[in-house]
């Protein structure tokens, strides 16, 4: 019979806070911690010690030291969006333009409002034209930008994205690197975990995990 493997903790000691109105990146290798890390700041997982906190400017963290936990007592979903890898695991509607009139009804936005959001971050992805689609017949690149776009349509705080720009071509990369800029420009703290140098260099500011270690801040 095969012998049990000891766990190994996937973050160690990490001590981060993400600031509002600012693009973080967090870059290392397969298996560092990223997803972990982007899991925990979402509110997703509990540490097994240390704590995440939001604090009333929203800037989110993570870390051994930081003050009680407010998460508990707000509206968590309306406040933070988590864009998995996965990101077929978003997506809850029949249509590509229900799937985002969905998401920004279930969390309590007015009807009018969701419906020009959706249609305009339809078109800042290049999504125009496939509202009747059912999600499931998109592309994979496709899919991942109408994940995005379900993150962003209920205008949360905190918007954590697992590698957003895997599968884009040039320009559905731009538009991609925009909107996570934009974001971050009407105040979201957004929290990007990424192998791709080029969005790394847009961000405000870049850590990178090193075996579950923040190792540093990186280029
Ligand atoms: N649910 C789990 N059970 C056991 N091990 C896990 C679990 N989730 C993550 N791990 C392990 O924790 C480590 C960190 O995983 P994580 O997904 O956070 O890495 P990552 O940096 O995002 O990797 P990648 O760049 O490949 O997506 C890995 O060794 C992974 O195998």
């Amino acid at each position: 019979m095969a012998r049990r493997a000891a766990p190994v903790p996937a973050l160690v000691d990490v001590d981060l806070t993400i600031d509002a109105a600012r693009l973080t990146a967090v870059r290392g290798r397969s298996g560092a911690g990223k997803s972990s890390l982007l899991s925990l700041a979402a509110g997703l997982e509990r540490p097994i010690s240390g704590r995440v906190v939001a604090t009333p400017g929203l800037a989110g963290g993570v870390g051994p030291t930081a003050a009680p936990s407010t998460w508990a007592s707000t509206d968590l979903a309306a406040r933070i969006a988590w864009v998995p890898q996965r990101a077929a695991l978003t997506i809850v509607g029949s249509t590509v333009l229900d799937s985002l009139l969905a998401t920004g009804r279930a969390l309590g936005r007015p009807e009018d409002e969701v419906r020009s959001g959706a249609e305009s971050l339809l078109a800042d992805l290049r999504l125009q034209g496939l509202e009747d689609r059912n999600p499931h017949t998109l592309s994979g690149g496709e899919l991942r930008r109408l994940a995005l776009a379900s993150g962003l349509v209920h205008g949360p705080s905190v918007l954590a994205l697992d590698e957003p720009t895997v599968g884009q071509d040039r320009h559905t990369w731009a538009a991609v690197v925009g909107l996570c800029a934009a974001a971050a420009g009407v105040g979201m703290a957004v929290l990007v975990s990424t192998h791709d140098d080029d969005l790394a260099r847009t961000a405000d500011a870049t850590h990178v995990l090193d075996a579950g270690r923040l190792a540093g801040v990186g280029a």
